[in-house]
């Protein structure tokens, strides 16, 4: 495996490899690999000739407020990771190599950063959409897997890649998770044990909602007030958002039709978790 650093080294590698008619295949993180990201990584292996994957903790799409410092970085453990998955180059570019001094340019996706994450992360999904075009610019994948478990990025960088015409197709994998459903993550390390041991509570919420609908119900109120019933046995974990959506759109739906997404947002102490669910209604002759 090659490590990489520098921009122009990783175009110039692509390059090289597209003009001899190689596919690339490319899953972007910010390190502290994880089951989660393993998969992604197998799914893209499956899909493509060489794969890179980079590992850059990007400074722009946290708040002053947040955890950029003390975000973990085991660049040992994900080298080992990447080797051990046939990973073809693992490109981890510096800050200053990728905003160079004059570096002007936001990439915005106002419709779909308004909500959820956006509201409550204002700056995050530009920080994220910017440095998705730039790595793609560097990368130049003809694929690239992203985790369902960030959703809404998900669906961000699709209308990036559908508005800006960079023809990458990008696949979005399931989300990962523990034996007791906790979405895996990276920043699950910050939890403490007593933390950790109420911390299925989103995904249970989550899924209870998903029941109600298989169960019939259809205002998006109802389902609501059933998955915010579940976070109310757990005073720790306090609510940062709860949303019955379209999964196209991430509008709140009042009656959910054929296909919803649950969205959720908690914190436990300092740590701020996400994960989501898609529902499927059952078809009316599956109801009776
Ligand atoms: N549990 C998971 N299942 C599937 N994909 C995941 C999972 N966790 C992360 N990913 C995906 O891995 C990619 C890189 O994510 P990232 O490096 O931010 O990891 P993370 O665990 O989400 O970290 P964070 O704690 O910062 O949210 C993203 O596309 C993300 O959606
Ligand atoms: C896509 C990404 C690597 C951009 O920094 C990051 O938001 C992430 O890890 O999900
Ligand atoms: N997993 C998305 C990256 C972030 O939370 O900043």
């Amino acid at each position: 495996m090659r490590i990489i650093r520098p921009p122009k080294t990783m175009a110039a590698w692509s390059q090289r490899l597209h003009r001899e008619g190689v596919t690339i295949g490319f899953v972007p993180t910010m390190g502290a690999l994880h089951d989660g990201h393993r998969a992604l990584i197998r799914a893209a292996r499956l899909q493509c000739d060489a794969l890179v994957v980079s590992i850059f903790v990007n400074p722009t799409q946290f708040a002053p407020t947040e955890d950029l410092a003390k975000y973990p970085r085991p660049i040992a453990k994900d080298r080992a990771l990447c080797r051990a998955e046939g990973v073809d180059v693992c490109f981890e570019p510096g800050v200053t190599a990728m905003y160079p001094e004059g570096f002007d340019t936001v990439v915005t996706v106002p419709g779909i950063a308004r909500r959820w994450e956006g509201e409550s992360r204002p700056h995050h999904f530009a920080g994220v959409a910017t440095v998705v075009t730039k790595l793609f610019g560097m990368v130049r994948p003809d694929i690239a897997v992203f985790g369902q478990k960030d959703f809404q990025q998900a669906a961000l960088v699709q209308r990036v890649i559908d508005d800006l015409s960079l023809g990458v197709k990008l696949i979005v994998y399931p989300t990962v998770r523990e034996q007791d459903g906790l979405a895996m993550s990276s920043r699950n390390v910050y939890l403490s044990a007593t933390e950790r041991a109420l911390a299925p509570i989103l995904n249970k919420s989550l899924q209870a909602g998903a029941a109600a609908i298989k169960d019939g119900a259809t205002a998006g109120r109802k389902i609501h007030a059933v998955m915010t019933q579940v976070l109310r046995r757990e005073p720790a974990a306090a609510v940062d958002y709860l949303a019955v959506c379209d999964p196209d759109t991430l509008t709140p739906l009042e009656s959910v039709r054929d296909r919803a997404i649950l969205l959720g947002a908690i914190r436990i102490g300092h740590v701020r978790l996400i994960d989501n669910v898609v529902v499927r209604r059952p078809a009316k002759r599956e109801r009776r």
